[in-house]
């Protein structure tokens, strides 16, 4: 049986990206109105859109924070960032959603998004992949780590330099691999069980683009920054 270790470059590389991934928090302000405000539609999605606009924000600052990252073509960061970030923020939030939260707001939350307009259709599936996340008690590093992967997608469209790309992730694969053998040694299909939820998100990600189609339809307001992330 191979031995697996880490190495001292990955064990800092790791430290990184996990240090970045826990310094970018959703904003407190924006998290304590979740408690307050009343519960309409619209001030419910008001609330949404807001939450989604500080995601978005912290999702920047924590790829920057990627080694590597800001050494790809320029053009490629922002068609990175632009591909991945539904999916990082459905990974964001799903954590958020089983762990992060004191238990009292995650219901809150979960209530918010159920009366804030969105069609059953989304809500199905996007409640059943935060059940799957939290199913999978990920450490800290683990999400870190694997919103990292996500990011580092080489096949996003416009992407120009894609084996820069696929060499980072696969840096990034490696560490991921390894981390899930020695933190889940019981169970060595967990390193494919957590690439499988990225398949997931890819059909996630899709329900998001028509549920932003469906949201313009009822003239709902965005923010200059998703509008400018989802192109919408
Ligand atoms: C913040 C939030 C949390 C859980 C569910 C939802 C619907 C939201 N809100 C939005 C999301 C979004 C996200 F931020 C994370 C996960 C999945 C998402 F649908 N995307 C967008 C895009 C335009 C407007 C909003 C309100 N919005």
């Amino acid at each position: 049986k191979e031995k697996v270790e880490i190495t001292k470059e990955q064990q800092a590389l790791m430290k990184i990206i996990t240090d970045a991934y826990n310094r970018h928090q959703i904003p407190q302000d924006v998290a304590k109105k979740l408690l307050q405000d009343q519960y309409s539609a619209e001030e419910n999605f008001l609330l949404l859109t807001e939450m989604a606009t500080s995601q978005v924000q912290v999702l920047v600052e924590f790829t920057k924070n990627i080694p590597g990252f800001l050494s790809l073509d320029r053009e490629d960061q922002i068609a990175l960032l632009k591909g991945s970030a539904v999916e990082a923020m459905f990974l964001r939030s799903a954590q958020v959603f089983s762990r992060k939260m004191p238990s009292g707001h995650t219901e809150v939350l979960e209530e918010r998004i159920r009366k804030s307009g969105i069609s059953e259709e989304f809500i199905t599936p996007m409640f059943n992949f935060y059940k799957s996340i939290g199913e999978l008690h990920m450490v800290q590093e683990e999400q870190a780590l694997l919103t990292t992967v996500t990011i580092l997608t080489p096949d996003r469209p416009y992407v120009k330099d894609q084996q820069a790309v696929e060499r980072l992730q696969e840096t990034m694969l490696d560490v991921l691999r390894k981390l899930c053998v020695l933190q889940h040694p019981q169970e060595p299909q967990y390193f494919a069980r957590l690439l499988g939820r990225l398949t997931e998100l890819r059909t996630l990600s899709h329900y998001h683009t028509e549920m932003l189609v469906s949201w313009r339809m009822n003239d709902h307001k965005f923010t200059p920054l998703l509008c400018e992330i989802w192109d919408v």
